[in-house]
């Protein structure tokens, strides 16, 4: 499991262990690690690590003192390091020790007086600012500021690009020259992506300009002028290589976006008795969740799961959501729904058994449209007897619309952002879709508050919130899954271990959240197992589930 923590925690962690040690050692262990991290990938990528080109981004803060140790441990090892100023005061210590390494600096500021030239030093290949249409300047950067050359030709020539412009200690979307620069470099990395020699991005701590505790990032409307040129006014990573612990940002959408993989250094920090803002489970966590039958089970006892799901107008979110659910090792799947719906259902999954009866879990409402009377009462008549039995509920799609005010914490809703934005609108909120995909955690536990439920919100990273403040962030599925019944998929799986574990659920309705985490990630890995790195379908995912599960039980923490 991944915790992921406030920056005000990991400080505050921090300081015992910077009054049991001279203050220096924390940072130069942070940076070493970042530097051996670092020289991995240059060896994967080049074979060897001499001679290879690593770009630094320098930030005023002790981020930029992280950067520039690593740097001089690169440099030390045979890497052409060229490192970016961006601010007139810097680590000292840190750029000294790169001076010292043979690291090369340019000084990307301001405040320059007239006529001084801002380079201390060139990469390679670069020539001085006045020759700076040499380079292929993006439109608006061509009367740009003379930095703007050697860092062109830094990006052309590196490698590794590391960017340690603002680590913890960021307040608000990266500001001045620090942000002039990240345009440059984001275009430039951008603009190389398909091509073979994209410098890796490697991001200190965390990606500059993230909010470190929400995951938000810098809008559009924050940025100066170059940015818009570019966008987001943060660089992308493909690594984050994060000291002490993940900070909560990192594993939080949209910021996980941008963070690509992340690394955590352990820096001995005592996190013991400190709840995380957030966790991701792995795949071992996963396993572990997982209702597994014994040899005495039989389909009762590992769960019965009713389905009320589709109307004649879209009867194959029915076939998604119970296919799902067997898929996923339901004992029993009831299905309640129109005559010509259920013939369908039962046609595709001869598993299945037409109306009521005992159940251990419900999931309503995918491919339900609130207005059609018989399947919205069908809706209702579950949600009533879920609660006088309780037994956990999936609250998917169009029965969203037919909740009531207040409900149990083992019901588990399922929106998208536009879904959720509705939901807490009805509830007197004034919020929109766009709120809710820039600070999804934010409104998840809006929603939980307001309604009781645990809250499943979905999207990239699949944000759960829940009884006692338990949130997880799922992040285990290709682009390729935002495709049409992909959601049912995901309703079905989740109702299925609900059922399996449905009284423990309702003893303790934490493991509701968790197990809606698990469903998620399930469902991610599912979606790469079956088509890998290409397209895949709602029913190719659903018919994946048994593989992907077998796999994550046999083998705990398995890689794919
Ligand atoms: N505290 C510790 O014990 C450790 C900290 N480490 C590093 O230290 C970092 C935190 O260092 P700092 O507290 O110095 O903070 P940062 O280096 O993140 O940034 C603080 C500096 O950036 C400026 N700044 C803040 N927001 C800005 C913005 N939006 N635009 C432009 N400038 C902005 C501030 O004025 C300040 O000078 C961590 O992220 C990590 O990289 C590591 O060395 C490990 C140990
Ligand atoms: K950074």
């Amino acid at each position: 499991m991944i915790l992921g923590y406030s920056a005000a925690q990991v400080r505050a962690a921090e300081a015992s262990l910077l009054a049991a040690g001279p203050p220096a050692e924390l940072m130069e262990r942070a940076a070493f690690a970042l530097a051996v991290r670092v020289a991995r990938e240059l060896r994967q990528r080049r074979g060897r690590v001499a001679g290879a080109g690593v770009l630094v981004l320098v930030g005023p803060g002790n981020n930029g003192g992280d950067a520039l140790f690593a740097g001089a441990e690169l440099a030390r090892r045979g890497v052409r390091v060229l490192a970016v100023l961006t601010s007139s005061s810097v680590h000292d210590a840190g750029l000294a020790a790169l001076r010292a390494a043979g690291g090369r600096v340019v000084r990307a500021v301001d405040d320059l007086p007239d006529g001084a030239v801002p380079v201390d030093d060139l990469p390679d290949g670069a020539v001085p600012d006045d020759d700076v249409p040499d380079f292929a300047l993006p439109d608006g950067a061509a009367t740009g500021p003379r930095w703007v050359g050697p860092v062109l030709a830094g990006v052309e020539s590196a490698d590794v690009v590391l960017d340690g412009l603002l680590g913890i200690g960021a307040r608000g979307p990266v500001r001045g020259v620090a942000a002039e620069v990240v345009a440059l470099v984001a275009g430039l990395v951008d603009a190389a992506n398909a091509e073979p020699g994209r410098p890796l991005v490697v991001a200190v701590d965390t990606p500059s300009g993230i909010d470190v505790d929400d995951g938000a990032l810098p809008g559009p409307a924050a940025a100066p002028d170059p940015v818009a040129l570019f966008g987001p006014g943060v660089l992308p990573a493909d690594l984050t290589v994060t000291f002490g612990a993940a900070k909560a940002g990192l594993l939080l959408p949209p910021a996980s976006g941008v963070v690509g993989m992340i690394d955590v250094v352990d820096l001995g920090l005592d996190l013991a008795g400190v709840v995380p803002v957030v966790a991701r489970l792995e795949r071992s966590d996963v396993a572990g969740l997982w209702p597994v039958p014994g040899s005495s089970s039989h389909k009762y006892d590992r769960g019965v799961l009713g389905v009320v799901a589709g109307t004649p107008r879209y009867p194959g979110a029915a076939v998604l959501t119970v296919t799902a659910a067997v898929r996923a090792g339901v004992g029993m799947v009831r299905y309640v729904g129109p005559p010509g719906v259920t013939a369908t259902v039962v046609a595709a999954r001869p598993e299945v058994v037409a109306g009521y009866g005992r159940v251990q879990a419900w999931v309503v409402g995918p491919g339900v449209d609130p207005l059609d009377p018989p399947q919205a009462a069908h809706v209702r008549d579950a949600l009533v007897a879920a609660h006088a039995a309780r037994l956990p509920v999936v609250v998917d799609a169009g029965a969203l619309d037919l909740l009531p005010d207040r409900v149990d914490p083992w019901v588990v809703l399922t929106p998208h952002a536009g879904e959720l934005a509705r939901l807490l609108a009805e509830r007197g909120e004034i919020v929109e879709r766009g709120d809710v995909e820039a600070h999804p955690l934010t409104w998840a536990r809006r929603a939980h508050a307001l309604t009781g439920a645990t809250v499943l919100l979905k999207g990239a990273t699949t944000v759960v919130v829940g009884a006692g403040g338990a949130a997880y962030s799922q992040q285990d599925a290709p682009a390729w899954l935002a495709t049409a019944g992909a959601g049912d998929v995901l309703a079905g799986l989740l109702g299925a271990l609900l059922a399996g574990r449905s009284d423990e659920v309702v003893a303790d309705p934490t493991l509701a959240v968790a197990l809606a985490a698990a469903a998620a990630s399930v469902h991610g890995l599912a979606a790469g197992r079956a088509r890998p790195g290409g397209p895949v379908a709602a029913l190719d995912v659903a018919d994946a589930l048994p593989a992907t599960i077998a796999a994550l039980l046999a083998v705990g923490d398995w890689r794919a």
